[in-house]
């Protein structure tokens, strides 16, 4: 089933990393619109294919339209085919690597039931111009902050003046850095589709700190009143 993206009421909010399944439940719980999990093997948040098809799972039958997001870098075609099908298949893939819009394009061509996100690494105010050329060949972008060496969950944020003025054809995540504390300063400035949040909420790679989630997931309800 592709769940769609729509058009929210309010922001909507990712939590990503998870790596238990009592955690990921409590989260979801909490009303969040996507969890994630991470399959880049460098990550200290990795998880193996049996418990994220378990996490998977279970989130599908606790909250059917929640979108379970499996965070990939340049996957391996076989790879994604097989985590496609069966019991605990992720409704969207976040592409956190070097793939180009042509590939993304032709992903959502051979899996026509997934969701596609772009995640990009902006570097510079100028680096944002790539989003548009993803403009059609995937359901969603999320804007990350570029950092040395590393594809993702660095908790570094994002100038938030680099997007003003700026839209996307395209709904997008924010991720890098968010937390609770930011969501005023943050949502007062800019309208991203959703946020997306991990290292900043956890107390250890992988675990997250449920009050910290709690925080966030009330401020963002807090700015929307
Ligand atoms: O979290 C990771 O370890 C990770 C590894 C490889 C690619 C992406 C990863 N995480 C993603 O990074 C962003 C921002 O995270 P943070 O809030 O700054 O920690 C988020 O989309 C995670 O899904």
């Amino acid at each position: 089933m592709v769940l769609p993206m729509g058009s929210p009421t309010s922001t909507a909010v990712k939590i990503c990393g998870l790596t238990n399944i009592d955690q990921a439940k409590s989260i979801a719980a909490l009303g969040v619109e996507a969890i994630g999990v991470i399959g880049v093997a460098s990550s200290p948040r990795f998880v193996a294919e049996q418990q994220r098809r378990d996490l998977f799972a279970q989130l599908n039958s606790f909250k059917p339209e929640l979108q379970r997001v499996w965070v990939v870098a340049d996957p391996d075609d076989t790879d994604l085919s097989e985590a496609l099908q069966g019991e605990g298949a992720p409704s969207a893939i976040q592409l956190h690597g070097q793939e180009t819009p042509e590939h993304c394009a032709n992903l959502r061509i051979q899996h026509p039931n997934t969701q596609w996100w772009k995640a990009l690494r902006i570097r510079s105010h100028e680096d944002l111009s790539l989003a548009h050329t993803y403009a059609g060949q995937v359901d969603a972008l999320l804007l990350d902050a570029w950092r040395p060496g590393q594809l993702g969950g660095t908790g570094h944020r994002l100038p938030l003046n680099w997007l003003h003025q700026t839209s996307f054809e395209l709904p997008w995540w924010l991720a890098g850095g968010v937390s609770a504390e930011w969501i005023p300063e943050l949502l007062s400035q800019v309208n991203p589709w959703g946020l997306d949040a991990s290292s900043r909420l956890e107390i250890s790679p992988g675990i997250k700190d449920l009050k910290l989630v709690e925080a966030l997931v009330e401020a963002v309800r807090q700015q929307q009143k």
